[in-house]
């Protein structure tokens, strides 16, 4: 134990180091989500972030640095508490915590995703308060609630995202975000006006999968409105099938 009072890494870390699966361990996984969510354009100018519950500890990525050279020895960890167990130097964690561990602790969280994916930008200025897509087969791609084993929606439900507005500050929307949680059993995700998306999943590729599948909902849904075909209308309904 350091003289703060944090730990050194060596002595926190639960994954390779002790007996975790390479595969899952956040100190790999979250540097490589970080340059392929980068490459993908979610997380350019420091934008966006990553949370993994892993063995009983939380892994959060770092404020405001290039989200796409991220380290293992860059990431914050706290235990089941919110406590701090470890810090790296010189660095301060995201400013998006407080809805990291929302996730964590109310949905029961393996994994939390914020982007700020243009897709998911542009469909909060089409939308009010929900943004609803229906009849499209990566709608299959979305886990409905957080019951174990997962269920899925099916490609001809309803999926339904709820939209809160933007704020200032990251914790300004912790209240917001905890609202719209509770009012949507269901949701695993929510857009921020002119912001982006959380998406919060039982483990990381379930959460990764889930922002693949939303963000090309999005995509297809600003496609089909710019070709005046409504996202929200059913195929039964609809005389573009
Ligand atoms: C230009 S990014 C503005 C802050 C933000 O919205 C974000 O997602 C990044 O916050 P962090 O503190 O995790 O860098
Ligand atoms: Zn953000």
């Amino acid at each position: 134990m350091a003289a703060n009072g944090v730990n050194n890494i060596a002595t926190t870390t639960s994954g390779t180091n002790a007996g975790g699966s390479v595969e899952n361990d956040p100190l790999v996984l979250i540097p490589e989500l970080s340059r392929l969510f980068y490459k993908n354009g979610w997380v350019t100018g420091t934008a966006g972030g990553i949370s993994m519950r892993y063995q009983n500890q939380i892994y959060i990525t770092p404020s405001s640095v290039q989200k796409e050279r991220i380290k293992s020895t860059d990431l914050f960890i706290y235990n089941d508490n919110e406590e701090i167990t470890y810090s790296p130097p010189l660095l301060k964690p995201s400013q998006c915590s407080p809805l990291f561990f929302l996730s964590h602790r109310f949905r029961n969280a393996g994994c939390c995703i914020h982007t700020h994916s243009q897709n998911a930008v542009l469909i909060t200025l089409k939308y009010d308060k929900e943004f609803i897509v229906i009849d499209q087969e990566m709608i299959k791609g979305i886990i409905k609630g957080y019951d174990q084993p997962p269920q899925y929606y099916k490609n001809f439900e309803k999926l339904v995202i709820p939209i809160i507005d933007n704020h200032p500050e990251e914790l300004d929307l912790k209240q917001p975000l905890y609202e719209a949680m509770e009012k949507y059993p269901e949701t695993n995700a929510i857009l921020v006006r002119r912001h982006g998306l959380f998406v919060w999943g039982p483990n990381w590729a379930k959460t990764k999968t889930m922002t693949e599948c939303f963000d090309y909902l999005f995509e297809i849904s600003l496609k089909m409105l710019a070709l005046g075909i409504d996202p929200s209308i059913p195929v039964s309904n609809n005389s573009n099938k």
